[in-house]
């Protein structure tokens, strides 16, 4: 049987709730019955000078910009500034196996009978219960409860695959892209779809970083959210490129990329202009980026994330390079983050991915 009806553990020593911020907490007051157990890691980004308010209660660590130079040194320069990608360096200096990241203007939801909905609960289930990359279970989350493999699914893929990342969804504003938010300035998100999709292997998506959670040990080292904000020639496309290079590696380590449930409710739509300046570059390098992504063949000798992640930003210098210099930095930059990771996580650094490579192609 595929589904189990055990409770969800409360993972509260084992998970991390990492928030980049340039504004007060007070949302956190409504999560506090989901959130209240767990600790924080803040990371305030835009000027260190000025006072982040906690609300009472949490337990928390807080890096601001001076913070995080001082952590880091020059390796700083592989940390966004004044953009929500700053966010990875609580990836980085977080010490437990999960990590869920949500930004400040999400809420929480309500499912369609009304009830509040935990998301952390829900992506600790999803977490915790296997992916089916390699083939599509028809009835959706096989290990749901009141759901299973259907007839015609392989009993010798049923055990699945480990889960390394649990993408969540959002109410009320929609993750959209400028032009969209352009076209549809009033268009709000109302469909509550009550499923769970493992994302096949071979499928990239566009990873949202505003309701994530994700296997620190798993695919931490993955999840660079680049270099994004001041300074650079592109921004809001901090997590997509953490989705793309985090599912590249997925696929290759035998490890599942979960989207769906749980939704959280999103309150305020981003500036729509300010938004397509940042998108601006991407909206037509992406066009180059993904088949880059789906071409990615990564040697069987990469058999941790940091080699995996090596490799690939050697690709990227080869390959994107000539699509513009940013690319040569941003590769540079891949290499910076992992010679962070590793100095601030020597212990596994050591530790080779035990994983299996999936079934035989
Ligand atoms: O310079 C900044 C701006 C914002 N933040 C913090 O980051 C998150 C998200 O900010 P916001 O909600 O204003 O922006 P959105 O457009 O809704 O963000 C989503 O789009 C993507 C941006 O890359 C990403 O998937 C989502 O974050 C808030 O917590 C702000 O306080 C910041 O740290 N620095
Ligand atoms: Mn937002």
């Amino acid at each position: 049987m595929a589904s189990s009806v055990s409770p969800t553990p409360l993972l509260k020593d084992e998970l991390d709730i990492v928030i980049p911020t340039i504004r007060n907490l007070d949302f956190l007051e409504m999560w506090r019955p989901f959130f209240q157990p767990y600790h924080l890691i803040i990371v305030q980004d835009g000027d260190p000078s000025k006072k982040i308010n906690v609300p009472e209660g949490f337990d928390y660590e807080l890096y601001n910009r001076n913070d995080i130079n001082r952590i880091l040194g020059p390796k700083a320069s592989c940390i966004s500034f004044k953009d929500s990608a700053c966010r990875c360096f609580g990836y980085m200096v977080s010490k437990k196996k999960y990590i869920y990241t949500i930004d400040d203007d999400c809420f929480v939801a309500k499912d369609p009978s009304g009830k509040e909905i935990n998301a952390l609960q829900q992506h600790i289930k999803n977490l915790l219960s296997p992916s089916t990359p390699y083939f599509f279970n028809t009835l959706y989350d096989p290990y749901a409860e009141g759901a299973d493999f259907v007839r015609g699914y392989p009993f010798s893929l049923r055990e699945g695959a480990p889960t390394a990342v649990s993408h969540g969804l959002w109410l009320n504003i929609p993750d959209y892209d400028a032009p969209t938010q352009l076209v549809k300035p009033r268009e709000r998100n109302t469909r509550y779809v009550d499923a769970v999709l493992t994302i096949p292997k071979g499928t990239l998506f566009p990873m949202c970083g505003m309701n994530l959670a994700f296997d620190r040990e798993l695919i931490g080292p993955a999840m660079y959210f680049g270099l994004m904000g001041d300074g650079q020639p592109i921004g809001r496309y901090d997590d997509m490129w953490a989705g793309w290079c985090t599912k590249v590696i997925c696929d290759h380590l035998g490890l599942g990329v979960k989207t769906g449930l749980p939704y959280i409710w999103h309150s305020k739509a981003s500036n729509p202009f300010v938004n397509l300046k940042k998108e601006y570059k991407g909206i037509f390098w992406q066009e180059e980026l993904i088949p880059f992504f789906q071409s990615v063949s990564l040697p069987k000798d990469c058999t941790s994330v940091q080699k995996c992640y090596i490799e690939l930003s050697k690709q990227v210098k080869e390959k994107l390079g000539k699509v513009d210099d940013y690319f040569n930095k941003l590769a540079d930059a891949m290499v910076t983050w992992i010679e962070a990771w590793d100095e601030l996580n020597p212990s596994a650094a050591k530790s080779e991915a035990a994983l299996p490579n999936g079934p035989a192609k």
